[in-house]
């Protein structure tokens, strides 16, 4: 048994959580570079949190210029188990309405302007991607969601897109008609990936603000009703995230699903062929492995 240690990785209108006990924003450097924000550390119900607001606070950062390697490092720095991220997004589903979380299993990731791997020439790794989240820590969402009252959808593939616009009328029908997407996004790749390189349970909570563009009674998404939306909804995603850690508790097994020993055959350069320099950026993401 290890202690559990729940990062959130706080989206669109998801700035800060309230009731941490010994709150403190603390400062994390990372090898790859400044996080999006200070990180809020604290205690709820026993158990540690760590938050990080994925945009920074006042929503400085684009989503293709969100330091996403910074972000899930600290956050394993710190200790993470395991991740949350609450999104907002759109849904190509009628019964996935605005003011739904759906917990998403799967992505389609359409994003081609940002650095996907902590790994590379110097310390090749290939971990596996085909269930990118974790079933345990996504039962947690799910129970925290339905305990919170919040209509609640299990499974759904998320198509990241690189942005900042929102996608066209021919776009937006594709990826429902043809790719058999449920929701869009903007961040969540590569963030599921490289939480993957690091060994961390990964859930994703996704929170509908509108229809994107497909929807012939609903018109093109803008972004004046996305934010009118999450004004009526973050309150539930804060609540989902006070939740979680009287489900999870603070001590944890090791994942039943392997998520905490991903890399434990990824690394395929020889040994005497690995590139010191990489490996010492290596230290937090890879330690377990690289000893
Ligand atoms: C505010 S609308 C578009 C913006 O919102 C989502 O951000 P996040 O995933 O961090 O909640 C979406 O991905 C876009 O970045
Ligand atoms: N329709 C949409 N497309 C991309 N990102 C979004 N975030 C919220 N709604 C979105």
């Amino acid at each position: 048994m290890t202690e559990t240690l729940i990062g959130v990785v706080g989206g669109s209108g998801l700035y800060e959580i309230d009731g941490l006990q010994d709150a403190a924003w603390v400062t994390v450097e990372t090898p790859w570079g400044v996080p999006s924000d200070q990180i809020l550390t604290g205690e709820l119900d026993g158990v540690k949190m760590a938050f990080l607001p994925r945009h920074g606070r006042g929503h400085v950062h684009a989503p293709s210029d969100v330091p996403y390697r910074a972000n899930i490092d600290a956050l394993k720095r710190l200790g993470a188990t395991d991740v949350i991220s609450v999104s907002a997004c759109g849904s190509f589903r009628e019964e996935m309405a605005p003011g739904d979380f759906v917990i998403v299993d799967q992505f389609i990731d359409r994003t081609v302007a940002r650095d996907k791997s902590f790994f590379g020439s110097g310390c090749v790794a290939h971990v596996s991607v085909a269930h990118p989240t974790c079933p345990r820590l996504g039962d947690a969402c799910e129970t925290a969601a339905r305990d919170a009252g919040i209509t609640v959808h299990r499974g759904g593939t998320y198509l990241a897109m690189e942005g900042p616009q929102f996608s066209t009328v021919a776009e937006s029908k594709m990826y429902r008609e043809q790719w058999g997407a449920d929701v869009i996004g903007m961040t969540n790749m590569p963030e599921a990936k490289l939480a993957r390189e690091a060994e961390l349970c990964y859930a994703s909570v996704a929170m509908v603000t509108d229809f994107d563009s497909w929807h012939p009674d609903h018109g093109a998404v803008d972004i004046t009703a996305i934010i009118a939306t999450l004004q009526g909804n973050s309150s539930n995603g804060a609540e989902l995230v006070r939740r979680l850690p009287a489900i999870l508790g603070p001590e944890r097994s090791t994942c039943p699903h392997g998520c905490d020993t991903a890399l434990e055959y990824a690394i395929i350069t020889a040994p005497e062929k690995r590139d010191p320099a990489l490996l010492a950026k290596l230290d937090a993401v890879a330690g377990r492995v690289l000893g």
